[in-house]
């Protein structure tokens, strides 16, 4: 059974940024939903490339099957790890659904990391991240909030229900981002 932990927030609330670290010091690894689409996407021979390309550009939702199939071989791929870090999924119901029929007794959601931070700032940091990105531009990001905020929000407002949810306000700096990220997993490792 893997252990994972859902990592959610607005586009550039700094979910790729605090895995990063999270991965680095506490032997967890780091997979990106959005990162295995694009890597799909580039794929030689890959069927899907045109969808993906399409979906992401309109800030839309890939079908649960194929970024669920992605995350399920990358973990599959990996060796040994304390859990993995879903970075950016589920982002709607029917991905949740689509999780719990796919991975049910594969998985154990050990909690959902949620960085809160308001849009404006969020936006401003993906037209400045500079990875030349083909939904980090004014039309992609309107439609990726709204995507965020009609179908994703409701997903953590769901996990927050069940307690699963953690917190974190990520408008600060990344060390103190961080610093209060790294209190929450030594809390959840602690109960186990
Ligand atoms: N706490 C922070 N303060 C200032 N800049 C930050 C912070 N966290 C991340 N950034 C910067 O903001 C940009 C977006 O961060 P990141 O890629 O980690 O966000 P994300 O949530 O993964 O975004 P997306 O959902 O679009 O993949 C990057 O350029 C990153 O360096
Ligand atoms: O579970 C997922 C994750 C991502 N997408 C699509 O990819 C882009 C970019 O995702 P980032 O997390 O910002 O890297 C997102 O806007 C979606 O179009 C997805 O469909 N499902
Ligand atoms: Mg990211």
């Amino acid at each position: 059974m893997h252990n994972v932990v859902f990592v959610l927030g607005p586009p550039g609330s700094g979910k790729g940024t605090i895995c990063a670290k999270i991965q680095e010091n506490l032997n967890y690894v780091h997979l990106s939903a959005g990162d295995l689409l694009r890597a799909e996407r580039q794929r030689e021979g890959s069927e899907f490339g045109a969808l993906i390309e399409s979906h992401i550009r309109n800030g839309s939702i890939v079908p649960v099957e194929i970024t669920c199939s992605l995350l399920e071989n990358a973990m599959k791929a990996s060796g040994d790890a304390k859990g993995f870090l879903v970075d950016g999924f589920p982002r709607n119901e029917d991905n949740l659904q689509g999780w719990n029929k796919q991975m049910n007794g594969k998985a154990f959601i050990q909690f959902v990391l949620f960085l809160s931070c308001p849009v404006p700032i969020c936006i401003e940091r993906c037209l400045n991240r500079g990875q030349g990105r083909t939904d980090d531009n004014e039309e992609s990001l309107k439609k990726r909030v709204e995507t965020y905020n009609q179908q994703t929000f409701p997903i953590i407002e769901h996990f927050k229900k069940s307690e699963l949810a953690r917190e974190v306000k990520s408008e600060r700096p990344v060390d103190e981002v961080y610093a209060d990220v790294v209190n929450v997993f030594n809390e959840a490792n602690k109960q186990k």
